[in-house]
């Protein structure tokens, strides 16, 4: 497997604190690798590692084989980057904002209007960026990122502050870049569903480590199947499905956590017996598909961390 990103025993610490811990990240090339976390996880701190705008502690990061802190120029050429803070000119047209970095990578003519393509701005290339949209921006913004076509793309929370309908239209614009430019997309993200609807792998970053990474099938695969249960005595029903030996995910409601390998229907059969021998009123067991979520809540658990956010849209 060829890695675009991979980062060895990669630490950031803050004074006494550490912000990123001992991280082995593998992004294979072609992938859009999701990298999800809660907020303080240490998400941007290991982005600015990997575009060598911050230094690591220890270990180290390297971009298609090029080692960032040996050859901050080499491995910056093979990377491009939509963080935050967007710097773009408002009083400026998108095209011109684009010709100020096309110019300064000395990069040809035509380079302007390949990316304006891409990200299917073409249309509206001659407005100021004062006019756009949040979501146009963005585009734009990813634009620039595509300027040199770089090998791979490193996008920090790539849809924030966006609507329902731009989160949608980036999430499928961001999963058919690999296919279209052949470029690797690395993308964070505090949203589980925006993750598992773009990405192809994914790792998580709890408290500064990185607790899974994978081809999200595979982690999906991995992750134990539930049933939400409703009664009428949820009190009585909680130390009942303990005593079977299942879990119980935190939060409102009964949500049962199944181990890895129980048969769904099997498993709500049984239950359903149990809660109504013991005269407990059954109203709803709903099977849980296995979800990116399933697993995030099931490592979130074991972290004892809260949960990241569920969309709101
Ligand atoms: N320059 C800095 N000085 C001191 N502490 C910092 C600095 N930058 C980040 N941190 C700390 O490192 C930890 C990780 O922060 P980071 O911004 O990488 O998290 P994140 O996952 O990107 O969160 P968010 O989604 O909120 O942006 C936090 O505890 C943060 O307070």
């Amino acid at each position: 497997m060829t890695l675009a990103i991979e980062t060895c025993g990669l630490t950031r610490r803050f004074g006494g604190r550490t912000a990123v811990q001992d991280l082995a990240m593998q992004v294979p090339a072609q992938a859009v690798y999701g990298f999800l976390g809660p907020n303080g996880a240490g998400k941007t701190t290991t982005l600015k590692m990997l575009l060598g705008l911050i230094r690591p502690s220890e270990g180290r990061a390297l971009i298609e084989g090029i080692d960032v802190a040996a050859d901050r120029m080499g491995a910056a050429r093979k990377v491009g980057a939509l963080l935050e803070a967007h710097g773009l000119h408002a009083n400026l047209t998108g095209r011109e904002n684009l010709e100020i970095t096309r110019r300064l990578l000395a990069l040809p003519r035509g380079e302007t209007d390949r990316v304006l393509e891409v990200v299917e701005m073409r249309p509206d290339a001659h407005r100021r960026v004062s006019d756009y949209s949040l979501g146009m921006r963005q585009r734009l913004g990813i634009a620039r990122a595509l300027l040199g076509a770089p090998p791979v793309l490193i996008l920090d929370e790539p849809t924030n502050g966006l609507d329902p309908d731009g989160i949608a239209d980036m999430r499928g614009f961001l999963a058919g870049l690999p296919a279209r430019t052949g470029a690797t997309v690395l993308l964070s993200s505090h949203l589980l569903n925006e993750v598992e609807q773009t990405a192809s792998h994914v790792g998580v970053i709890f408290a500064g480590r990185l607790a899974v990474q994978g081809p999200l099938a595979d982690l999906t695969a991995r992750a134990a199947p539930g049933l939400d249960v409703e009664v009428d005595q949820p009190d009585r029903a909680r130390p009942l499905i303990l005593a079977r030996g299942f879990d119980l995910a935190e939060g409102d409601g009964l949500s049962v956590r199944l181990r890895p390998g129980d048969d769904v229907r099997a498993a709500a059969a049984g239950l359903n017996r149990a809660l109504v021998e013991a005269g407990i009123a059954v109203f709803a067991l709903t099977p849980r598909r296995r979800s990116l979520e399933t697993l995030y809540r099931h490592v979130a658990d074991q972290n004892r961390l809260p949960t990241a956010h569920k969309e709101a849209a």
